[in-house]
């Protein structure tokens, strides 16, 4: 499994040197967060400019945010490589995910915990990942909702039975249990915030997802 540690839960004065620690995974997730479609207020496209020559990871950028189609020219300006948008907020979504792969950037359709998968299928054969919130968007340190495993194991079939070539990232309440439901449930992608950076060592918590993960085979 893929791991994308969360700087929505890193030391905001240090990010910097924040994802060195986390060298490691294949991605550095970024909340970005408009205090309106959530309510809470992140940073914005200014800090992964100021981020992106600290890292050659995949920056997986997941806009929580009312009229994303605003920011796509910026974020892949400020160096984005995947871009992932909100069926929530997206009433014309085959526009903004066609737009942000027209930019350069790999496409992201996120849902919900309450949002069925069914109303994403549309999108399905444009889309480079899924990403299915494990709890409701805004906050990090929340417990992982098991009802959203149904899901992940739903759009893992859909997949399979359709030929699709998508990543499915869980986002929200990850630690070295969780991820196991979601890996056995379908998921290739673990976003983890607060149990990576609340950690002394973040490294040594990727390594424990890791292991979490090859502990499980996926259904
Ligand atoms: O998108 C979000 C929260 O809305 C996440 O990316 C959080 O950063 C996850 O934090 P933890 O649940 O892992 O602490």
């Amino acid at each position: 499994m893929k791991l994308a540690p969360s700087i929505l839960s890193a030391d905001f004065a240090a990010l910097a040197d924040d994802i060195k620690k986390v060298a490691s995974a294949e991605y550095i997730h970024i909340d970005i967060m408009d205090g309106h479609f959530v309510n809470n207020l992140t940073f914005g496209v200014n800090v992964v400019k100021a981020l992106r020559p600290h890292s050659d990871q995949i920056f997986d950028c997941h806009l929580m945010v009312d009229n994303p189609e605003s920011m796509l020219v910026d974020l892949q300006k400020a160096g984005a490589d995947l871009v992932g948008v909100h069926y929530e907020a997206c009433p014309h979504l085959h526009r903004t995910l066609t737009m942000i792969k027209q930019l350069g950037m790999k496409a992201e359709v996120v849902i919900n915990p309450a949002t069925p998968v069914s109303v994403i299928e549309p999108v399905l054969g444009l889309v480079d990942q899924v990403l299915i919130m494990t709890v409701d968007p805004g906050f990090g340190g929340q417990a992982f909702l098991e009802e959203t495993l149904a899901k992940i194991n739903q759009l893992a079939i859909y997949k399979q039975a359709h030929g699709l070539d998508f990543e499915i990232e869980v986002d929200g309440g990850i630690n070295d249990q969780t991820i196991k439901l979601a890996k056995k449930a379908g998921a290739t992608v673990a976003v983890a915030g607060s149990y990576v950076f609340g950690a002394e060592n973040p490294g040594a918590r990727l390594q424990a997802l890791r292991e979490g993960a090859a502990q499980v085979e996926a259904d």
